[in-house]
This record gives C-alpha cells, structure tokens and sequence, in this order.
C-alpha cells in the first residue's frame, strides 16, 4: 500500500525534526525522505528511527534528495541559515532564499502533472513562497506559506483576555508572518458563536502578542517555536493528504481577493486535499483593510527585490 510521501528539506533542524517525529508517530502512515545539508544529523535520524519499529509499524523514511520531489505529495521547505537569539523574521531573507533558491529551482522542475503541494515554513514565508509561486506553472493553490502560528498565539491570548479556553476560541491573524501581521479581532468566535471582544480586552490581547516575542528574545536562545509550528505543519500536512476540508489561514497568492492581485499574504483559507479551494472573503473595518494592503505592499517590494529564481 501506497503511502502519502512527505519530503522535508532542512529535516536535521528544529522544525524539519520535530515534523519527522510527528509525522513518524501519526497514527496515519507517511512515506518520509528527510534532506538537509547536515547528513551527519539526518543519518542520526534514521538510525534513531529504525529502533521504532518494535514499538508498531516501522517507520517508512529515508535520506532524501531533490529527485524525491517528484513523487511526493507534500514538499516542507524548512531550511534555513543558522538562527540568531532574536531578529526580525525579514533580516534572514536574502541568506535564505540563497539557502532555499537551489531547492526551489528543482520544484520548478517538476511535471506539470503534479499534484504535490509545497509548504514553505522557512522565513519570510510570504516572500519566499511569494517568489517560488512566480516561478513555477502550478498553480496558486498548491503553494502555501506556513502562519498559522500567529492564529494560536491570537487565540490563546483571547482566551486569556475573556477567561475562557484556548480551546473554545476561533480567531485569526492574516498579514505578514511577522510585524506587520493583521489579528481580526471583529471575527472571533468562543464555542461558534460570535464574540465581542472590547477596546480594553483588545489591548491587553495586543500586550500579550508583544510581551510574547519579548519575553521570547529576552531569553536569549536561538531557537524557533518548533513544537508550536510541526505541530501546526503535520495537521496541514494531514488535512492535505487525506482530504479532511478545514479553515486554515495561509500564506497564498492572492487573485483579487480583498483588492489584492500577484502577492503572497496570510488570509483565511478553505482546503482540501486539492490545496487551497477557496481564499475566503471576510469583511474587515478600515484600519485591517490598510494593515493587509500595506503588508502586501511590503511583500510585493521584497519578492521584487529578489529577481528571477
Ligand atoms: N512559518 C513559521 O511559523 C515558522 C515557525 C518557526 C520557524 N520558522 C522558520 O523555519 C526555519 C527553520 O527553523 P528551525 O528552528 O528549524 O531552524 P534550525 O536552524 O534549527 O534548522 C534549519 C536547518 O536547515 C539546515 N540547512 C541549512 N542550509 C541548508 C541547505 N542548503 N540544505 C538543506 N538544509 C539546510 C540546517 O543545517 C538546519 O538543520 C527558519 O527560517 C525559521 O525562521 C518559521
């Protein structure tokens, strides 16, 4: 039986690493090929991987390379120059779209008959998958930048400013992945119903987004929020393959949606395992509308400034 293939490019870092695990864990089967440019950490990995096999079905992995992308059915870009404690996530774009450029070259290769997906986590997930949709001839439905991210963190933070629980809450970031990300605090729900959240709970919400990433730098580390975002990545990655349709939002390119043409923003998504079906069209108020469109300015500037691929 033919497993879903998952090629995860980066696999020996944070991220690509706690993706394998999960995905090696799933009660659903993957097929997976791990590539990174440190092969020493990913033979660790499969050494590590083969002593699971007595705990159930053996893990179906491999090490990988760019000619897997052909067969696979889900591509996770998540490699990325070394981390520093805390910068913005736009100061590592040219280095990583160097990083990344040799791998996007070969997604552009494959056959028009693909109907794989790319999710691109690697920073700044709306330029670089940006830039890759402009370069290949799949559609913008089968490239996604990974932001989900900035939903949770709304939604815990909202929980927290209504004492409610994370669980029970719907909210959504769209925007930039980065500082200039856009939450909607007009569209949040507790249980699926509609809640108004007020000026005062909104600013505290807004504290704690910020005191988030303070808190975060303060200590000091070079690491990512890795649990948080293959937690977020394996979920989309089983929604993709087995067809589960569910809202999400992602960064994709955008075809006149919210006045918007030919640029990679966050915005609320319904898929399925054809990718992204539908952008869905919220109302915003005035201040979101400007947010979004100057997000989107300042992606279309940068994936300009990166040229051809
Ligand atoms: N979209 C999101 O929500 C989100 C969340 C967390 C992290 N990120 C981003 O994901 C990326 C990875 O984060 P991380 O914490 O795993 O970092 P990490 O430094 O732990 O891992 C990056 C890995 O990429 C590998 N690598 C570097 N150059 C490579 C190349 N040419 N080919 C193959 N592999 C190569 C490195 O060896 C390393 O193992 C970063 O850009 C980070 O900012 C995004």
């Amino acid at each position: 039986m033919r497993h879903p293939k998952v090629t995860i490019v980066g696999a020996a870092g944070g991220v690509g690493s706690s993706l394998a695990h999960l995905l090696i864990t799933a009660p659903d089967a993957y097929e997976i090929a791990l590539i990174g440019r440190d092969t020493r950490s990913v033979a660790c990995l499969l050494m590590d991987s083969e002593s699971l096999a007595p705990l159930g079905r053996p893990p179906v992995v491999g090490h990988g390379d760019t000619g897997d992308f052909h067969d696979s059915d889900i591509i996770v870009i998540t490699a990325s120059v070394p981390l520093t404690a805390w910068a913005p996530r736009a100061d590592s774009m040219s280095a990583n779209a160097e990083v990344v450029h040799p791998y996007f070259r070969e997604i552009t290769k494959v056959s028009a008959d693909w109907r794989g997906h790319v999710i691109v986590v690697t920073n700044p997930i709306d330029v670089l998958s940006g830039w890759l949709r402009r370069h290949t001839h799949f559609g913008r439905s089968r490239i996604l930048g990974y932001s989900w991210n900035d939903s949770l963190r709304l939604r815990v933070a909202v929980a927290r400013a209504l004492g409610e629980d994370a669980a029970d809450i719907t909210a959504w970031v769209i925007g930039e992945h980065g500082d200039a990300f856009v939450p909607l605090f007009g569209h949040v729900l507790s249980k699926g119903r509609h809640v108004r959240v007020s000026a005062r709970q909104r600013e505290s919400v807004l504290a704690e987004l910020r005191d988030f990433y303070t808190r975060w730098g303060r200590l000091g580390r070079a690491r990512t929020t890795v649990w948080t975002t293959a937690s977020g990545v394996a979920r989309m990655i089983h929604d993709l393959t087995h067809g589960r349709s569910a809202d999400w939002t992602a960064s994709v390119a955008l075809n006149g949606e919210y006045g918007l043409s030919d640029v990679n923003v966050g915005v609320p998504v319904t898929m399925d395992a054809r990718g992204v079906l539908r952008v869905v069209e919220w109302g915003l108020d005035e201040a979101e509308h400007t947010a979004l469109h100057q997000a989107a300015s300042l992606v279309r500037q940068r994936v300009d400034g990166l040229g051809a691929l």
